[in-house]
């Protein structure tokens, strides 16, 4: 028998600041008589599988996590290389682009710049705001690559919300969604009439940041155990807000932190593979971000925090990494540089800019090349073997999403590397014959951080995220590869282990969080791993066993 769970905006906020009850079985007569929930998971999984647009597949998900949350998430976790390209990226990207128009329901919390004075008003609306343990908020400035969606932002922020709840087994009561709508300069969305946002340009960035401090002021109040995982905002407020907030309240940001920890992960393990074919040490590496907005500073940032602690200097640290802009190379003398980009701006080079991505190839000669600046095919035929040339495993990371946006493709980075491509896209692409070898792309994406990072600072009450549970994250994801998956030559784990990952980098986080003293669940400080181990299992959401079953984590 399929358990029906009522929607609960269906209900009325007042009935719905209870405690979440054990959804009601149906009364007899009320479903049909030979309803068994194996053969419904069937019947969902065909119904899904009938649709030929990905954006429909996208919508059928939508209405079946409304109408039965336990049937979706058990076939998002059964099936997770399918479902995820559909309810995260590529598809979630389409989904963005379309909020407006297939639009049907409301799901999460929207707040606007008119709700400036008032916002505690609008939180007070939430109906779970006990449960509440972990938002995602995004003011839709920056979305994916595709650039200011404004309110059409929110599927970003749902999408990453149904990760958790998939890949962390976070209960799907403690999740909130929220889009800020601070106007956009989206001139398209501007005039179209079934756009669902305030009809105004962005504000300023004075006025964003008085509404940001009353936000994150009456969020701390009104869910104080609430963890806040800032996503897709514009690069130089991404960078704004983690500062300005990040030792007040429990909050990091996804795309720089995040995707700092997934990409150090994949280039520990790629590196490991490079040096066995080079016989060259980690301390050799040079690499070139194509890209240098939030993720391609933070991923630096990461790596020369990690080289830091293999005992380099910062300087020394920074000389390894190289970053290329839309002007080019980064350096210096090339003239006033935006202040994220600083940090890693070269003074070893003098000479006019180098715009070419071939000739700073040459220039740098390059162990690894990462993309994350949104522009398709940049990796071209050349620039691919052009790093075959340079290593006889070169690691290529094209991490741009969504797949549209992918400086390249797996199939073109084998075939122009002779097969020896080590390789990791931001959104999935298949694994390929070549040389009658199967060859599996990895995906770096920061999906693969986010649920077992939150859910390590949700369970040891973290009052803040610091640099050293980011860093946990990412070694143990790194650690996290099977023997098995060693010897398939992959770099991140197979997504179907998920939920073990999860916990194994939870269990990292608590451990980084006691060791800065930022934990308040000091219990967890005398159980031994394996102890500790279990106690994160044993709270993770599970959607097999139905409502009752669920663990309860209104006591964090
Ligand atoms: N795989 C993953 O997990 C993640 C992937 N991403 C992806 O990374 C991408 C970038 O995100 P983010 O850093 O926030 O975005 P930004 O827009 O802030 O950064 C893009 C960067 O690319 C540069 N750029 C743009 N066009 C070119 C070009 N033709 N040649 C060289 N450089 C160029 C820009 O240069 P300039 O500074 O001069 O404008 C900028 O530095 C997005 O597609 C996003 O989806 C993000 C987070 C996680
Ligand atoms: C994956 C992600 O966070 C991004 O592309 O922005
Ligand atoms: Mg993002």
């Amino acid at each position: 028998m399929t358990i029906v769970l009522t929607p609960f905006w269906c209900n009325g906020v007042q009935k719905l600041k209870k405690a979440p009850q054990p959804p009601p079985k149906p009364a007899h007569g009320l479903t049909p008589p030979a309803l068994d929930d194996t053969i419904h998971y069937e019947r969902c999984l065909a119904q899904l599988r009938s649709k030929d647009k990905n954006i429909e597949k996208y919508i059928y998900l939508s209405a079946l996590k409304e109408q039965d949350p336990h049937m979706f998430y058990k076939v998002a976790l059964l099936h997770m290389p399918e479902i995820t390209p559909l309810i995260y990226t590529p598809t979630v990207g389409d989904a963005c682009l379309q909020y407006s128009h297939i639009y049907r329901r409301p799901e999460g919390l929207f707040i606007s710049i008119n709700d400036k004075g008032k916002i505690r008003n609008v939180l007070k609306n939430w109906p779970r705001i006990d449960e509440a343990r972990i938002s995602v908020v995004t003011d839709g400035s920056r979305i994916l690559g595709l650039g200011d969606l404004g309110v059409n932002g929110m599927p970003i922020s749902i999408g990453k919300l149904s990760l958790y709840i998939a890949g962390a087994g976070i209960r799907p009561e403690s999740t909130i969604p929220i889009c800020l709508d601070l106007g956009t300069n989206n001139e398209k969305f501007l005039a179209d009439p079934l756009y669902l946002g305030l009809r105004q340009r962005r504000v300023s960035d004075e006025a964003m940041t008085a509404f940001m401090d009353e936000f994150m002021h009456e969020m701390s109040i009104a869910f104080p155990k609430l963890l806040i995982q800032f996503e897709d905002f514009s690069t130089d407020h991404a960078f704004l807000y983690l500062e300005r907030y990040r030792n007040k309240y429990p909050v990091f940001n996804d795309d720089i932190q995040g995707t700092g920890a997934v990409v150090l992960s994949g280039f520990l393990n790629a590196a490991k593979l490079s040096s066995a074919a080079s016989g060259r040490p980690l301390s050799s590496h040079r690499i070139l971000f194509f890209g240098a907005g939030s993720a391609g500073v933070g991923v630096g940032l990461q790596l020369m925090s990690f080289f830091t602690l293999q005992g380099l200097s910062k300087e020394e640290a920074r000389e390894h990494i190289y970053l290329v802009d839309s002007q080019g190379l980064v350096y210096n003398d090339r003239g006033p540089l935006a202040e994220h980009k600083k940090v890693f701006a070269r003074n070893d080079y003098h000479g006019p800019p180098i715009t070419n991505l071939l000739d700073i190839i040459a220039h740098v000669k390059p162990t690894a090349l990462l993309g994350l600046s949104t522009t398709k095919d940049a990796f071209t035929a050349d620039v691919l073997q052009a790093m075959g040339a340079l290593n006889p495993r070169p690691i290529i990371f094209p991490l741009s999403n969504p797949v549209r946006l992918s400086e390249c493709n797996f199939e073109d980075a084998v075939e122009n590397t002779a097969g020896q491509v080590l390789f990791a896209s931001g959104s999935p692409f298949p694994e390929m014959q070549f040389n009658g070898k199967t060859l599996y792309p990895g995906q770096g994406n920061n999906m693969y951080i986010f649920p077992g990072l939150g859910l390590g600072a949700i369970l040891a009450r973290a009052t803040s995220v610091t640099d050293s549970m980011v860093e946990a994250s990412s070694l143990g994801l790194a650690e996290s590869l099977t023997p098995e998956e060693r010897g398939l030559g992959l770099i991140y784990p197979h997504i179907e282990r998920i939920r073990e990952i999860s916990a194994f980098i939870a269990k990292e986080v608590i451990r980084a969080a006691q060791k800065a003293n930022v934990d308040h669940h000091t219990e967890l400080r005398s159980m031994n791993d394996k102890d500790l181990t279990e106690f994160i299992n044993s709270k993770m959401w599970n959607p097999y066993n139905g409502f009752a079953k669920v663990g309860n984590m209104s006591h964090l």
